[in-house]
């Protein structure tokens, strides 16, 4: 395996100072080596080097002033290989991370939970049931907005419906030119479908709630065994080991990052990339008369006014509001404001249908 397939591009060899490049045998080499993370734990790591092994993972310690919460699966550090001591962390390429300030935190405790660096594209996993939500959907789009990676809504257990035209038609109406697969993840063929996104030294981070299949298309893509759900790779010497390690290389070439971890966001987590992916309606609201408005009826609001003119869609701002509804670290008083809203969209809606029946 060579660091190119790991994920090593110019932007890494770019950062490299000329001590970090010495030769041996009238060979190029860096030293310390560089290491890609395939596992924080409380005080170690775990990496993966992309020379002269295939794929083993080597235990390193964090340097002296940091701890392992600065790293991420998926980061690439320089470390001393005989020590397990990382001497530098290179600057990410992209990285997912949420926010976190939570209601009992003031605005100075703001920290970030890494999930996920130098990751290219976001599969965003649900399923055609009732744990397909809109609003989940837009927090984890929001989440990649705000790394700039690129997301991919993965729809599994296509097999279980009739029709899966009213899930694909509700995740593509979430942002234009989204990318939406429809598949049953337990089907290699339907699999294929992922690969251009996981072909040699792509990195994909995979997010989704319980049960919706993120180990059996895990699995799949990586050619695993499928009957026992478990994580087997291949060691340095060709054996099959069952792993704990996040950073999973697949079978096309690329890598895929699980997170088990992350299977829900608050809206606060992700509020750059919601400002982002509601740019619209964010800049609109900066016009409304009220500094504090609510967009509920106030007078001079200027998101209502949008409505009204067909600048802004009434269910976009019903999905921005619905993202505050469902949020519970918002205040009692916006989430009042968002059930207001919502009843009255609902009201204004059935007077709509009403007159279009008057009409007939
Ligand atoms: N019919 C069908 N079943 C599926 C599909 N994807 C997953 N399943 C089944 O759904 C169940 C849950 O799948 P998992 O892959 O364990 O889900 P998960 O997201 O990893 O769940 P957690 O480990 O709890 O996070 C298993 O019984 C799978 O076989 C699919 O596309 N179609
Ligand atoms: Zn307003």
């Amino acid at each position: 395996m060579s660091l190119e397939d790991l994920g090593w591009s110019d932007f890494f060899q770019d950062q490299l100072v000329q001590s970090d490049l010495t030769s041996s045998d009238g060979r190029a080499q860096i030293l310390p080596v560089p290491m890609r993370i395939s596992r924080v734990q409380r005080v170690r790591f775990r990496a993966i080097s992309g020379v002269g092994n295939s794929g083993g993972e080597q235990v390193l310690y964090p340097p002296k002033e940091q701890n392992t919460g600065d790293f991420a699966v998926g980061d690439w550090v320089l470390a001393d290989a005989d020590t397990g001591q990382v001497v530098r962390l290179l600057k990410r390429k992209s990285v997912l991370q949420r926010l976190m300030a939570g209601p009992n935190r003031s605005e100075g405790e703001r920290s970030c939970q890494l999930i996920a660096a130098n990751v290219d594209t976001l599969f965003i996993v649900t399923s055609c049931n009732a744990d397909f939500k809109l609003s989940w959907l837009d927090l984890f789009l929001a989440l990649a907005f705000e790394a700039g990676v690129h997301p991919v809504i993965v729809i599994t257990k296509a097999d279980t419906v009739e029709s899966t035209r009213k899930w694909e038609e509700q995740a593509r109406s979430l942002s234009p030119d989204l990318t939406v697969v429809v598949l049953d993840a337990r089907n290699g063929d339907d699999l294929r479908q992922l690969d251009q996104w996981c072909g040699p030294g792509q990195s994909v981070a995979l997010v989704g709630s319980s049960g919706v299949g993120k180990s059996t298309l895990l699995n799949g893509l990586a050619g695993l065994d499928q009957a026992t759900g478990s994580i087997r790779e291949k060691d340095d010497r060709g054996r099959h080991t069952t792993t704990a390690r996040s950073l999973h290389r697949v079978r096309a070439g690329g890598w895929v990052i699980d997170t088990p971890g992350i299977q829900r966001l608050r809206l606060q987590d992700v509020m750059t990339g919601i400002g982002r992916l509601f740019g619209d309606i964010t800049e609109a609201s900066k016009h409304c008369h009220f500094r504090d408005c609510k967009h509920e009826k106030e007078p001079g609001c200027a998101l209502l006014e949008g409505v009204s003119k067909g600048a802004i869609s009434a269910s976009r701002l019903e999905r921005w509001h619905n993202l505050r509804l469902t949020d519970d670290t918002q205040s009692e008083a916006d989430r009042d404001t968002a059930v207001g809203w919502r009843e009255q969209l609902k009201a204004e809606e059935k007077t709509k249908r009403k007159n279009k029946f008057r009409k007939r």
